[in-house]
C-alpha cells in the first residue's frame, strides 16, 4: 500500500459489514480512507442502506454470502488488499446452538484466513472481543487492566470460547506465506461492550423502560464497573489498524489491542442511563432492587425454561446466569497500546459519543 496522491487503488473487504459495528466500519472507511477504490461488503443479510452508498466515488460491492462457506469467502477475498473480519454470531442469550456459534465464529474465521493465504491477501484485521479475556468463570474482577495484565481467561460459554479460539487462529496465522510468497500480517481488536447508533440492546432497555412507566429498576450494584466503548471509535480503530498494518507490520503483526476511548467507567446500568436519562427514563434505587441470590435464581429459572421450551419455541430473555455474571463482574480496561503502536486517538469525544447515541435512541422508536 503505497503512500500517494495517486488514483485510489485499494480494495477492502469487510465481512459482517451490515451488522451494528460493520456498518460503522463501512461508513468510516468511505469517509476516512482516501486510497480506497473498491469496498466489498460481505454479509449473510445485505441491508438496504448499502444502495445509497453506491453513488459515491468508491465502488461499493455488496456480496451476500456466508463465512461458513469456504468457496464464497475465497471468491469475496480474491483481489482484496485488506480484510476486516467483523462477521460473527454474537449470542450470549442461547438463541443459537453452541455448534452454530462455533461454526460461524471459528470455522468462519478459519475460512477467512485460508482465503487470504490462497488468494494472496496480506492484511487481516480481526474483530475479537474483551470476552476473550473475561469476565472468567470464577467471576474475578479485571479492574482497568491492559493487554499484559495477568488474568485467568477461563470460559465455559460458547460465545467467549469461540471468540478466543478464533482470535488464536488469527494470531497464529501471522507470518504464514500467502500466494505469491509474502507473509500474512494479522492482528486482533478486542472491543469492550460497544454502544452507539444501532445498539439494539440499548433500544430494548429503552422500550422496556417506557413500558414500565419511564422507569428501570437497578439490578446491579453501582460499584461494578463495566467497560464500554463508542462504536464510532471502534470503527475508527479498525480503519487505522487496516491502514497501518503494512508500514508497521513488524510491530503490529500478531498483536492484540483492546478498543478503548474516553467513555467513563460506570456500571452497565449507570452507563446506559447516560443516554436513557436524557430520553426521559430514570433508574430507580441506589442499590439493587432484588438481592443477588434472587436474581441468580431468576436467571437460572430462565435457563431452565429455555431448555424446557426449546422443542416448542425459542425463549431467550436478556437475563440468564451468564449475562448476569458479565453484568455483575467488574471488567474495565485502561491502556494506551493502540496509541503507542499506531497513533490511535479516539475520533469522537465522550460528549460527542453521548450526544450521537442519545439522538439515535430518541429517533429509534419513531
Ligand atoms: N456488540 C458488542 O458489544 C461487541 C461485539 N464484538 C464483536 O464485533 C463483531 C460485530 O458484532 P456486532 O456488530 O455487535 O454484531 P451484529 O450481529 O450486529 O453483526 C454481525 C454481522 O455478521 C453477520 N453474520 C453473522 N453470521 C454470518 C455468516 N455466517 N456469514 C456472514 N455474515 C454473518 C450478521 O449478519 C451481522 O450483520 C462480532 O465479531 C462480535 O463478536 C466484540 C466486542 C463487543
Ligand atoms: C439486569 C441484567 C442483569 C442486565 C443484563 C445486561 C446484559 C444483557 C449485558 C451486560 C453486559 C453485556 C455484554 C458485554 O457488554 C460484553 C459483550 C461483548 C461481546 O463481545 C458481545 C456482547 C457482550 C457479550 C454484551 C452482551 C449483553 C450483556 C451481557
Amino acid at each position: 500500500m503505497a503512500e500517494s496522491a495517486e488514483a485510489p487503488k485499494l480494495v477492502y473487504l469487510v465481512t459482517g459489514g451490515c451488522g451494528f459495528l460493520g456498518e460503522h466500519v463501512v461508513r468510516m472507511l468511505l469517509e476516512q480512507e482516501p486510497r480506497l477504490r473498491e469496498l466489498r461488503v460481505f454479509d449473510l443479510h445485505l441491508s438496504s442502506w448499502l444502495e445509497e452508498l453506491k453513488t459515491g466515488p468508491v465502488q461499493v460491492t455488496p456480496i451476500q454470502g456466508d463465512v461458513t462457506q469456504a468457496h464464497q469467502v475465497a471468491a469475496a477475498v480474491s483481489g482484496a488488499h485488506v480484510v476486516i473480519h467483523t462477521a460473527g454470531l454474537v449470542d450470549v442469550f442461547g438463541r443459537a446452538s453452541p455448534e452454530t456459534i462455533y461454526k460461524v465464529n471459528v470455522q468462519g474465521t478459519q475460512n477467512v484466513i485460508e482465503a487470504c493465504v490462497q488468494t494472496g491477501t496480506r492484511f487481516l484485521v480481526y474483530t475479537s472481543s474483551m470476552e476473550v479475556v473475561g469476565p472468567n468463570v470464577k467471576g474475578q474482577p479485571f479492574y482497568r487492566g491492559n493487554e499484559d495484565t495477568p488474568y485467568e481467561a477461563l470460559h465455559k460459554h460458547p460465545y467467549p470460547q469461540s471468540k478466543a479460539q478464533a482470535e488464536r487462529l488469527v494470531l497464529q496465522a501471522n507470518g504464514r506465506k500467502v500466494q505469491g510468497g509474502l507473509p500474512l500480517v494479522t492482528c486482533a481488536l478486542r472491543p469492550t461492550g460497544i454502544y452507539g447508533e444501532g445498539h439494539q440492546i440499548m433500544r430494548d432497555f429503552y422500550l422496556q423502560g417506557l413500558r414500565l412507566g419511564s422507569r428501570l429498576f437497578r439490578a446491579i450494584p453501582a460499584s461494578v464497573e463495566h467497560g464500554r466503548v463508542y462504536v464510532g471509535n471502534v470503527a475508527w480503530m479498525h480503519v487505522l489498524v487496516a491502514r497501518e498494518l503494512e508500514p508497521r507490520a513488524e510491530l503490529m503483526g500478531g498483536q492484540v489491542y483492546f478498543c478503548y476511548d474516553k467513555s467513563p467507567y460506570k456500571s452497565y446500568e449507570d452507563f446506559n442511563m447516560e443516554f436513557l436519562g436524557p430520553c426521559g427514563l430514570r433508574l430507580v434505587g441506589t442499590r439493587p432492587l432484588l438481592p443477588y441470590w434472587l436474581l441468580m435464581l431468576l436467571a437460572t429459572l430462565n435457563a431452565l425454561l429455555q431448555w424446557l421450551l426449546r422443542p416448542l419455541l425459542l425463549y431467550a430473555p436478556l437475563l440468564n446466569p451468564y449475562t448476569l455474571a458479565i453484568a455483575n463482574t467488574t471488567f474495565t480496561v485502561s491502556t494506551n497500546k493502540a496509541q503507542r503502536h499506531f497513533g490511535y486517538e479516539p475520533l469522537f469525544s465522550w460528549e460527542d459519543s453521548r450526544t450521537r447515541t442519545i439522538l439515535w435512541v430518541q429517533g429509534s422508536t419513531q
